[in-house]
């Protein structure tokens, strides 16, 4: 290595904690590191970024950092993410991505909206948002499959939204990574927080053993995120599994789909007895006898007995068709009837209403939360002029409207 060069360039280069603010304000935290909301230090630019910090120290790490790298810079796509910079540190071996901030997810927007309903409290949405959000995630799975990347993680915490500013209510793809192991991590699995996966989203092909990736995988997935956009519960609710347990079999997540769809026929998936784990399904009980009455039509009969008004049962059921040869794609669901009847989708899926969603809150970090109880207990003990309150300061989850300390 040319250390002299180096050397150079290390004078030149500027950190990323030279240019951006970001302590303490952590929005997410994964295997691979940590993310942060930060702003410019310097100049008038006021714009929002995401900076997400990988420690590359680990052989995992630094391979799922490059291939992030790699793959992010070959996309430009309107509806994904965009990463901006790379920032590569040789004195804490850390990466560190630049991306636009997105404020918002269909995680939080979902989650806002179960929360509204139970309390009874009314939530005025654009009627054209769902159908503008479903267009938009399309649009950007096109362009991935049309470039040959595969999602394979698609979830609600994936699909992010621009706040308010120049591209608001944009669906902007992402993949946080939370759950993404790469390689087999140095320290044993159960020694790392078991992470949860969750299999509401995944195809029948995935769960019956297949090792083939394929677009039809995304699109089943989109087929389900479409069916909790429009009720707000997850359509194959079965329960979480950890990373442990990662036997592709999933019993409950295959009973789910079946009490759904009913069971396939070998016309509806010829390939079926293709799949790795089919002889599990005769010999875990399962018969298709025990589905004739279950279908999607009645299903969502009994969702939405007067129908919705951003719902297709055609397009639902081209996404939930459990044969992936057969299984719409990306192209085709945009060239559908449903999207050329009003409201037509629009670029910015909040369009016509307050966006009614909080603001993303930072997470405080362990050694920082004991910091503070330390800060506390120490003022406690020292003779204040007046005397501090007895009463402890409720925990609060500081958010961007109350980060400021406590007068
Ligand atoms: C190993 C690995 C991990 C992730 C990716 N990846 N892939 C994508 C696609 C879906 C656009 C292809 C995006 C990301 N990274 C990412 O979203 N990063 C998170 C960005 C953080 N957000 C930015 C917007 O504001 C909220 C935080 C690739 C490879």
């Amino acid at each position: 290595m040319d250390f002299e060069f180096r050397a150079q360039q290390d004078q030149v280069r500027r950190s990323v904690e030279d240019l951006f603010d970001f302590q303490g304000r952590m929005i997410g935290r994964g295997t691979y590191g940590k993310v942060f909301k930060a702003k410019r230090k310097e100049g008038n630019d006021s714009t929002d970024y995401a900076l997400k910090q990988i420690d590359a120290t680990g052989q995992s790490m630094s391979n799922s950092a490059i291939r992030e790298i790699a793959l992010l810079r070959e996309l430009n796509h309107t509806n994904l993410i965009n990463l901006q910079r790379v920032f590569l540190s040789h004195v804490d071996r850390r990466v560190s991505l630049l991306f636009d901030f997105a404020e918002h997810d269909l995680w939080h927007i979902i989650k806002y909206h179960r929360a509204a309903k139970a309390s009874k409290k009314i939530v005025n949405c654009a009627p054209g948002m769902i159908k503008s959000i479903l267009y938009q995630i399309l649009a950007g799975i096109h362009y991935l499959h049309a470039n040959w990347v595969l999602h394979r993680d698609l979830k609600p915490a994936n699909i992010l939204l621009m706040g308010d500013g120049a591209e608001r209510g944009r669906v902007k793809i992402g993949d946080m990574g939370f759950a993404r192991l790469f390689t087999a991590p140095l320290v044993p699995l159960s020694k790392i927080d078991p992470v949860v996966v969750t299999l509401w989203y995944r195809s029948p092909e995935l769960l019956l053993g297949s090792h083939h990736h394929t677009k039809a995988i995304d699109l089943w997935a989109i087929g389900c995120i479409l069916y909790e956009l429009l009720t707000l519960e997850p359509l194959f609710h079965c329960k979480q599994d950890d990373i442990k347990a990662s036997s592709p079999f999933n019993r409950d997540a295959l009973e789910k789909i079946f009490q759904v769809l009913g069971y396939p026929s070998d016309n509806d998936w010829p390939g079926i007895k293709q799949m790795p784990d089919h002889p599990r399904l005769s010999k875990e009980g399962f018969r298709a006898i025990h589905y004739g009455h279950c279908s999607i039509e009645q299903w969502m009969k009994k969702v939405f007995p007067n129908g919705h008004p951003s719902f297709s049962l055609d397009l639902m059921k081209r996404f939930l068709t459990f044969d992936p040869n057969k299984r719409i794609t990306a192209e085709q669901a945009l060239n559908d009837p449903f999207f050329k009847q009003t409201p037509l989708p629009h670029h910015d899926a909040f369009y016509g209403m307050e966006i009614p969603y909080g603001k993303r809150e930072f997470i405080i970090e362990e050694e920082d939360q004991q910091q503070q109880q330390q800060q506390q207990q120490q003022q406690q003990q020292q003779p204040a002029v007046q005397p501090a309150p007895l009463i402890e300061e409720p925990s609060i989850q500081v958010t961007q409207e109350n980060c400021q300390a406590p007068a």
